[in-house]
């Protein structure tokens, strides 16, 4: 099957976790995108949705799914997101689409995070798909150069801007055995907005197309 059919199988199963009467945490990306697509058509039985990115707000408002602010949704029961890697233990290399910042936010936020890929993002070992760090534009070079002295290879994504107006570091080389303590180390550093390395708090639930991990 194609990694494409595999998103669509995995966006639309991740309907099964929608509650009536919910207002559902939104990713961003192309397996999302189907996710969104399916979600159109229970618009009815929901409140809404609160999203992850400019990217996924305009694509809800467009099928109509009102689109709501965390500051006044309070906690929310569902978030269902795509991944760049993913590990036996459901932790996640995330940030491939720029959108971390606000992806973790929304996880955060979220009982249940349900996390929809294709196959060919599952590894043993985290690290291949470079792991996005965003970061305050002044610290672009402090920041690179702290990520050197952990073994890493900085690539700035030039030319992208986040919805938060800041950068995105690609890092390259790393093989992460302990991703919950890089992530914690990374999160310490000045400049650093945050760790495309969704580890501390992992998915719930992976669906590969239509089938649970
Ligand atoms: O910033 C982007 C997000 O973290 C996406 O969830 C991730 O890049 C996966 O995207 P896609 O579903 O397009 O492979």
């Amino acid at each position: 099957m194609s990694n494409a059919n595999e998103k669509r199988l995995a966006g639309e199963a991740a309907i099964r976790y929608v509650e009536d009467g919910a207002i559902v945490g939104v990713g961003t990306g192309s397996t999302v995108a189907f996710f969104i697509e399916a979600l159109a058509d229970l618009k009815h039985r929901i409140q809404g949705a609160v999203s992850s990115s400019e990217q996924s707000t305009a694509q809800l408002k467009k099928l109509g799914i009102p689109v709501l602010d965390l500051n006044a949704t309070g906690p929310l029961t569902l978030y269902v997101d795509g991944a760049d890697e993913c590990d036996p233990f459901k932790r996640l290399i995330k940030g491939g689409g720029a959108a971390l910042t606000r992806e973790k936010i929304v996880a955060a936020a979220s009982e249940k995070f349900v996390c929809i890929i294709d196959s060919s993002k599952r590894v043993e070992l985290l690290g291949k798909f470079p792991v996005p760090i965003e970061v305050i534009p002044m610290a672009r070079s402090l920041v690179g150069r702290e990520i050197v002295k952990r073994g890493g290879q900085p690539v700035w994504r030039d030319g992208v801007t986040t919805d938060n107006g800041n950068w995105i570091i690609d890092v390259h080389g790393w093989q992460i055995v302990d991703p919950v303590a890089l992530e914690s180390e990374l999160n310490q550093l000045p400049g650093i907005v945050t760790v495309g390395l969704f580890a501390r708090r992992p998915a719930d639930v992976v669906l590969i197309g239509d089938r649970e991990m």
